[in-house]
């Protein structure tokens, strides 16, 4: 019988277990404030590493979907956008079935979903297609009172659509460079990794802390994470203590960066496809 060999993995295949090991390396990465990881569940009582685990895992037959849907259609446009809403709705009930009801990653259906997409058509026009994607109105989406929808009402933030729809800045303008950088400064791959949150938490407006802990929750967490990359970032003993400090704060005021955590896993899933191409 003749062994299966790795490349004979179709693109579509590849894709998929990409984003399934960027989920898992943002869960399995420690330690990140007040989010679950190898520690502990963080501010959450209804999630830990194995659910995180498994619910990314449920959601590889979705990302394979996606990446299959985009070579077919071929182009963006609003065939493939609502055939994505379409394939998302469906890895969510997957997930939330895996999960037992609980919401571990519809944040990174969406993130990880439209970059998987845009990858399947052109890598190298990754969070430009991704955004063309995010800009297209999908007819058949639900409106629900999410909420991110409910935080955008109440403070006027700008949420995951948005960041989607503006070619995930969070990740190229932030994460993506302080990862670079700090591999440059020989920080060590998890230090890299962790720094490379902290830089997506610098700015972004998260709607998870905003709902669970308002504008005080927002101001703690991007200045926080300033902090620990001010006091020479995760790799020093000053930037530890600052990234205690910063986890303590989170936690007290219940705020967990869950937008930031789906942010990071879109940032290695396109750092891994750079060292692919
Ligand atoms: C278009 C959608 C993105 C809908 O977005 P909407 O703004 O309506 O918000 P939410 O339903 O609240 O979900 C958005 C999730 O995105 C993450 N996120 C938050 N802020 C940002 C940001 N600034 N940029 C990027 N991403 C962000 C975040 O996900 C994580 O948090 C989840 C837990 O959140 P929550 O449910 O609020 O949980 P808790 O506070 O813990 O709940 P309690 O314990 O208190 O009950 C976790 O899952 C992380 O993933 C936001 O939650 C899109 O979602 C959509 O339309 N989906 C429908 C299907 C679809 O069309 N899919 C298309 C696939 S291409
Ligand atoms: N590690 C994590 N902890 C809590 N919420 C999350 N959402 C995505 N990743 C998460």
């Amino acid at each position: 019988m003749r062994a299966l060999k790795l490349h004979e993995l179709s693109l579509a295949d590849r894709l998929a277990d990409m984003a399934v090991d960027a989920l898992i390396d943002e869960a399995d990465l420690s330690p990140k404030p007040a989010l679950v990881d190898r520690r502990g569940n963080g501010a959450h009582h209804d999630l830990h590493l194995g659910l995180m685990h498994a619910s990314a895992l449920s959601l590889w037959p979705m990302f394979k979907a996606m990446a299959e849907a985009a070579i077919e259609f071929g182009e963006v446009g609003l065939p493939l956008r609502e055939a994505l809403g379409r394939i998302g709705r469906e890895g969510e009930q997957a997930m939330l079935v895996t999960t037992n009801g609980v919401n571990t990653h519809r944040g990174a259906i969406w993130a990880l979903g439209l970059l998987t997409a845009s990858a399947a058509l052109e890598p190298r026009a990754i969070t430009l297609n991704a955004a063309r994607l995010a800009l297209l109105n999908d007819r058949y989406a639900p409106q629900p009172m999410s909420h991110g929808a409910q935080v955008a009402q109440r403070y006027g933030a700008r949420g995951a659509r948005e960041e989607a729809q503006l070619g995930f800045p969070a990740v190229t303008q932030r994460g993506l460079p302080q990862l670079h950088q700090s591999r440059r400064r020989n920080a060590g791959e998890q230090n890299a990794r962790l720094d490379a949150l902290l830089a997506i938490m610098t700015e972004l407006a998260d709607t998870c802390v905003l709902y669970r802990a308002g504008t005080e929750g927002l101001q703690a967490m991007q200045h926080g994470a300033q902090a620990v990359l001010n006091a020479g970032g995760s790799a020093t003993l000053a930037g530890r203590r600052s990234l205690h400090a910063l986890d303590n704060q989170l936690l007290a005021l219940n705020a967990s960066p869950g937008g930031a955590a789906d942010l990071l896993a879109a940032c290695l899933f396109i750092d891994r496809l750079d060292g692919a191409l």
